[in-house]
């Protein structure tokens, strides 16, 4: 379980200002969980993954991780970002293995693990292929791969399709359920795409324009699993009362307009009206 607990962040601005990024966070994830997280852009959902990464410290509150304070990384939780983050100069394989290899494991057993992963995500015969050999999904497979050869508990996902065309995205898409379905481990995921939060979460977490805090946890109640159809659940009355609800929640939140309260809300089902 990841409990966040009044987390709050500060970042010094150029101009000596604070920015305010994060305040009074409060969320608890449970085991195998899909949570999606969606917010006006520089509402605090990187800074958010990354406190949760150990990448980055906040100010005020906690996070733990199964009771445990989160302080650094630990190899219970694995992140996943947009821009792929791989080694330029490392073949496919290398790449996969890198968390292995950090972790001190001999090379010919990091390279065994880091083949199965490379079939897992449907890489196998590109094994020695360096990055700027591949497509943005073929990389992206390759940071999925990566993060998992870890066995981590968590897997922290920073817009993991973002950059990739619409095609390629939902096939992802389908693959990381797929995934997620047979592995079950707790996936937290940062997305801009309504649609993507909807498809993918078991609950989209809202966050409110910068200092982010948690506007609406709105749960999904779509069957699972979905990763046979993903897409032909797009065409569902609940996806479409849903995805409605969360676009009126996001415009809402427009400067030049009044927000709504704070707190867990479930969509109406006339909200998927025209
Ligand atoms: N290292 C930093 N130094 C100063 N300010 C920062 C730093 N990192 C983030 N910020 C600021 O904190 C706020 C939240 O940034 P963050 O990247 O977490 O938002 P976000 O919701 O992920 O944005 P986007 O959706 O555009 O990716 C922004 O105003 C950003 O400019």
């Amino acid at each position: 379980m990841i409990e966040i607990k009044n987390l709050t962040k500060r970042f010094p601005g150029r101009r000596g200002e604070t920015v305010h990024a994060l305040s009074e966070v409060e969320l608890t994830i449970a085991d195998d969980e899909f949570v999606t997280v969606l917010g006006p852009s520089g509402c605090g959902k990187t800074t958010l993954l990354r406190a949760l990464a150990g990448l980055t410290g906040w100010d005020e509150g906690d996070i733990l991780v199964d009771g445990e304070p989160v302080r650094t990384p630990g190899p219970e939780r694995a992140m996943v970002f947009q821009d792929f983050a791989l080694l330029p100069w490392a073949d496919v394989l290398d790449n996969v293995a890198f968390g292995l290899q950090l972790r001190g494991e001999p090379r010919s057993r990091r390279r065994a693990t880091a083949r199965e992963l490379v079939e897992l995500v449907g890489l196998d015969g590109f094994e020695d292929r360096l990055p700027g050999e591949l497509s943005g999904g073929m990389r992206q497979r390759v940071g999925l791969a990566r993060a998992l050869a870890v066995r981590p508990r968590v897997l922290l996902m920073d817009e993991p399709f973002g950059a990739l065309d619409e095609q390629t995205r939902r096939i992802l898409q389908e693959e990381l359920l797929t995934i997620w379905e047979r592995r079950r481990l707790t996936v937290v995921f940062i997305t801009h795409s309504i649609e993507e939060a909807v498809l993918l979460g078991d609950r989209v977490v809202l966050m409110s324009p910068r200092p982010g805090r948690i506007a609406d946890i709105v749960p999904v109640d779509i069957p699972r699993p979905r990763s046979v159809d993903l897409h032909g659940l797009g065409r569902t009355e609940e996806f479409t009362c849903l995805t409605t609800h969360l676009w009126e929640r996001l415009r809402a939140m427009r400067p030049d307009r009044a927000t709504q309260p704070e707190g867990a809300s479930r969509p109406d089902r006339a909200g998927a009206r025209p």
